[in-house]
């Protein structure tokens, strides 16, 4: 790893761990009552800062900014559920202080979400907190997730392309370093960003069924998903 490529890294990681989500919505999760119409809100509230986490998190990622404007907004776009889901993944399986996963948990199954979408969901939870990631390493999944080229109306993919290699050879050179022992490690995680978009399809289901049941979501949510 060269000196800029850790340089780029300190970066992407501060950023990432910077921006959490706040404190009073993790408290929440454990005050409230548990209907299902509570569990909505909570879930909303946590979706929304999370959406904001990640706006805030992307303006650090060195050359996201210099990217188009329109192109960066796609990018958010396209992004969104697949950061959010990577995030709450590594919330689950790590951050949250004992009991709190449970609530957590709990408030998702009690929340109006189908079980066909819930299944996979925690599937996936599982899958990411076997990987056992280090904070560099979730950052810089995360920042590669963000800088897919092939999202919808990315205009400029070519510029997007040579953000997302710098960032996929940094990361590849981490996995070297901290699983010495494991020579396919970087493969698997680059294997957890197909599972995000099968999630994502199930993410626009979720969406369209708590839509029919007249649930109301945040501005931001309407905007970042055009619902
Ligand atoms: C942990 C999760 C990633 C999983 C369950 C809650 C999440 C934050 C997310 O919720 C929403 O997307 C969502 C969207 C709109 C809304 O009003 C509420 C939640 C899906």
């Amino acid at each position: 790893i060269t000196k800029e490529q850790q340089a780029l890294m300190k970066i992407i990681t501060d950023a990432y761990n910077r921006h959490q989500i706040p404190q009073d919505v993790a408290k929440k999760l454990l005050q409230d009552q548990y209907s299902a119409e509570e569990n909505f809100l909570l879930l909303t509230e946590m979706a929304t800062s999370q959406v904001q986490v990640l706006v805030e998190f992307t303006k650090n990622i060195p050359g996201f900014l210099s990217l188009d404007r329109e192109d960066q907004i796609a990018l958010l776009k396209g992004s969104a559920v697949e950061a959010m889901f990577l995030r709450s993944a590594q919330v689950f399986s790590r951050k949250m202080p004992s009991g709190h996963t449970e609530v957590l948990e709990e408030r998702i199954r009690k929340s109006g979400i189908s079980e066909e979408f819930i299944t996979p969901m925690f599937n996936f939870y599982k899958s990411i907190g076997e990987l056992h990631m280090v904070q560099e390493e979730q950052a810089l999944l995360t920042t590669v997730t963000i800088l897919t080229p092939d999202r919808p109306y990315v205009k400029d993919q070519q510029a997007v392309e040579r953000l997302q290699e710098t960032m996929l050879d940094v990361l590849r050179k981490l996995c070297v370093l901290q699983h010495p022992q494991e020579p396919q490690y970087f493969a698997r995680l680059l294997g957890r960003l197909t599972e995000l978009r099968t999630l994502s399809h199930y993410h626009t289901e979720m969406l369209a069924s708590w839509r029919m049941n007249d649930h109301k979501f945040t501005p931001l949510l309407c905007e970042i998903w055009d619902v």
